[in-house]
């Protein structure tokens, strides 16, 4: 059997995801939905700023009541801070004004106060030329009435929420995070805490995925873990496909005689795509059992870190209506050479450093350490080899995650 290449996989996992049906939405007060997905477009019902306002501390004045003034100074008539409405400006004069307070009607112009002095007599002295519209923040500069403020598909940053508050708006509708079920397989697992038997590991995939979807704000449905036992396996993803949108396992997928849970997926589910050239992450597997998709993921650690990243992240943010899932990706420098040619695009563990791509420790697809090691991964494409200084693709962590 043929290994479907990475990008046909992530094409294929990414047209999934948008056949199902979006969650439902909710209305959230603008400080509880950081990081939420926008579920309508939003307009502004006002102009931002809403009248013209000062960018300095200053003076404003009607830039013609200089040309006669230039020598004697212009009286100062009111004094403007922000909040207030100021009365309209008496020509021939000029009015002190702050920061962010309404342009009075008649002036056109403000100097800052670093360029005029007061006299004794309280006439305000002009050192330079002051042109029209000098220092003015015009009425709709930032936004207007009416307008497409955002639209939806977006997951707001803390910048959408101050954009959507100087709008006046205290709320959004946002989609509900997916309930997204976590099964780990296998019966060597024990979780932390218990004591570790003849032929026992900890589990740690569990917590690798709890924590990425802690990351893209999910609803884990923690589902423990799972036996080897192929009954077992049948009523689990039963169970779980009635209270989860979409069921993440790890381990079970690869070609041995344990491996029930892809026999199960291949066997009473509907198999869309199983053995990706990727390395590490071979057996991924896309299905879908009783109606519910299921991501099963390989159970190597690695493995698990990296399809999740690559695949999972995407198929969950797509589900969400998210139009952009694609992760920041920089263009640097190998710092290494990598002479082995794959048949599989390789994701390694990798740190930068002074602008060059390090590779982290042992990259086994059972070790970890090199991952908490690294900053990101870096791709070798199937069938290349690198030398140092040749062009990589970079994907830091900290795209990935969010
Ligand atoms: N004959 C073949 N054998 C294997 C192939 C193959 O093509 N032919 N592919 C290899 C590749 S590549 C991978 S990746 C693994 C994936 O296998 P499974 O998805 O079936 O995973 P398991 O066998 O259940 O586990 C693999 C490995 O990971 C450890 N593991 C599993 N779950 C956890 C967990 N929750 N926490 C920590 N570690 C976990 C498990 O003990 C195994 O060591 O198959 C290869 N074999
Ligand atoms: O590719 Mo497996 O994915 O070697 O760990």
């Amino acid at each position: 059997m043929s290994l479907m290449a990475v990008n046909d996989a992530l094409h294929r996992v990414l047209a999934s995801a948008a056949s199902e049906k979006l969650p439902d939405t909710e209305t959230l007060k603008l400080e509880d939905a950081l990081g939420r997905v926008l579920a309508r477009p939003l307009h502004s019902a006002h102009d931002v700023p809403p009248w013209d306002n000062s960018a300095m501390d200053g003076y404003a004045l009607h830039t013609e009541d200089l040309i006669d003034a230039a020598q004697t100074g212009l009286p100062v008539s009111q004094r403007i801070t922000a909040g207030m409405a100021p009365a309209p400006l008496v020509r021939g004069t000029c009015a002190r004004i702050f920061t962010g307070a309404p342009i009075p009607a008649g002036a056109n112009a403000v100097e800052m106060q670093e360029n005029i002095s007061v006299d004794d007599q309280g006439l305000a002295h002009f050192a330079n030329a002051v042109r029209p519209g000098q220092n003015i923040r015009p009425q709709g500069q930032d936004i207007r009435a009416g307008n497409v403020l955002l639209e939806p598909g977006i997951r707001l940053r803390p910048q959408d929420l101050g954009l959507i508050a100087s709008v006046g708006m205290d709320a959004v509708d946002v989609f509900k995070p997916l309930r997204v079920a976590v099964l780990s397989t296998g019966d060597e697992l024990v979780e932390p805490g218990q004591p570790l038997g003849p032929g026992q590991i900890f589990n740690s995939n569990r917590y690798t995925l709890i924590g990425c979807l802690q990351r893209l704000g999910q609803q884990v449905v923690d589902a423990g873990i799972l036996e080897d036992d192929p009954e077992s396996t049948r009523t689990t993803l039963q169970s779980l496909a009635g209270r989860a949108d979409v069921i993440i396992t790890s381990g079970g997928v690869s070609v041995g005689e344990a491996d029930f849970l892809g026999q199960t997926l291949r066997e009473y589910g509907e198999l869309d795509m199983w053995k990706l050239a990727i390395k590490p992450g071979k057996p991924f597997t896309l299905a879908r059992f009783s109606g519910t998709p299921v991501l099963g993921l390989p159970g190597n650690p690695a493995a698990v870190l990296v399809t999740f990243l690559l695949l999972v992240r995407p198929y969950l943010l797509r589900r969400l209506g998210v139009r952009d899932v694609a992760a920041l990706t920089l263009d640097v420098a190998a710092g290494f050479d990598w002479k082995r040619v794959g048949n599989r695009d390789e994701y390694l563990r990798a740190r930068l450093d002074n602008g060059r791509v390090l590779l982290a420790g042992n990259q086994s697809s059972g070790v970890l350490s090199s991952a908490s090691e690294a900053s990101g991964l870096v791709c070798i494409k199937a069938g290349t080899t690198v030398n140092t200084g040749d062009p990589l693709s970079f994907l830091p962590f900290e795209g990935l995650f969010d």
